[in-house]
């Protein structure tokens, strides 16, 4: 049975091979690069698994998602629910924006007037509001929905915090259907309306793919087809991450039994699991007969 189980879950697919992006980018073809470098995907998976394993979230270094996408694909609604069943801190740059404005600052007025007209705030200001909300949420695993918005803002963030995200998630949506999802929002957001939203698809045409392209070369991007229901939306996105994290703990089981927690001459099913993933990771074909 445990062998049975092993054999399926070596022959999932990793998430490089299936999402990144550029591979099966529908609707955004043009705009992306097929990946310069593959993703390390052991380096991220034993990432996403040290995280999510470390001690009461007092990492400094958290694990990193950036999340992009047009206006209305879906972002917002997939964070909630990624938050939730993988145990992520969601900080949604808009959010923290209007936050902002609500608190009646003299900053506020200004963001106020930029959202308005579909601009994007200054990074100093978004980046400012991040990097507080990541200290305060001292989370070890944190998704940045709808940031960053420009290279400009991609710049200010790894200037200031320092480093790049581990993992981009593109939420890949055709025009006519985020422009009928934002006039159907009905949150009383001063940005939906018809004006303003022509103008949000102009800037994430012209600034907001620009960094989706530069992270698609850096093998970093994960494309996820955002036509559908939230439900089956959130089936693809619940298998990145799932894969993330089973490939995680693999690669974790594979440096334990390197560093000599299990040698040849052991025999045990764990010593088997053990060897047949480490054969697996190293890029060899696993013998699995109990499977297919
Ligand atoms: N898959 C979907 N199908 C139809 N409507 C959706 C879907 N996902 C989200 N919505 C709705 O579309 C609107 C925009 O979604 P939201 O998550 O706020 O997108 P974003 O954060 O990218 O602007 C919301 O009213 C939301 O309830
Ligand atoms: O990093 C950011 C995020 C948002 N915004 C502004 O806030 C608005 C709303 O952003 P949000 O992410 O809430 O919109 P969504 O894409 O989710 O509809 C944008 O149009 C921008 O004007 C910005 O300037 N920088
Ligand atoms: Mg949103």
């Amino acid at each position: 049975m445990w062998r049975r189980r092993l054999g399926a879950l070596l022959l999932r697919s990793p998430p490089s091979s299936s999402s990144t992006a550029a591979s099966s980018c529908q609707h955004h073809r043009r705009h992306l690069l097929p990946s310069e470098e593959p993703l390390a995907l052991n380096r991220l998976a034993r990432l996403f698994t040290s995280q999510a394993v470390s001690d009461g979230g007092n990492s400094q270094k958290p694990f990193i998602a950036f999340v992009l996408g047009g206006p209305g694909s879906g972002k917002g609604t997939q964070c909630t629910k990624i938050a939730s069943d993988f145990g992520f801190a969601h900080l949604s740059a808009g959010d923290l924006l209007r936050h902002e404005i609500a608190s009646g600052s003299e900053k506020g007025e200004l963001i106020l007037d930029i959202i308005k007209e579909g601009r994007i705030v200054p990074s100093e200001i978004t980046v400012e509001l991040i990097r507080k909300a990541m200290e305060t949420s001292n989370a070890n695993k944190v998704l940045i929905d709808g940031f960053p918005r420009c290279e400009e803002n991609r710049i200010a963030f790894e200037r200031t915090v320092g480093r790049e995200p581990d993992i981009v998630v593109f939420f890949d949506c055709p025009e006519d259907e985020m422009v009928k999802r934002l006039l159907g929002r009905n949150q009383g957001r001063v940005d939906d309306n018809i004006e303003t939203i022509k103008k949000r698809l102009e800037v994430f045409e012209s600034l907001n793919i620009p960094v989706v392209d530069y992270y698609s070369s850096r093998g970093k991007v994960h494309k996820i087809n955002a036509m559908g229901t939230a439900d089956e939306i959130f089936e693809a996105v619940r298998k990145l991450f799932s894969s993330l994290s089973d490939w995680g703990r693999l690669a974790v089981e594979k440096e334990k039994w390197r560093a000599g927690t299990g040698t040849a001459t052991q025999r045990n099913p764990t010593d088997l699991l053990i060897a047949e993933a480490l054969e697996f990771l190293d890029g060899k074909r696993v013998q699995s007969p109990d499977c297919e």
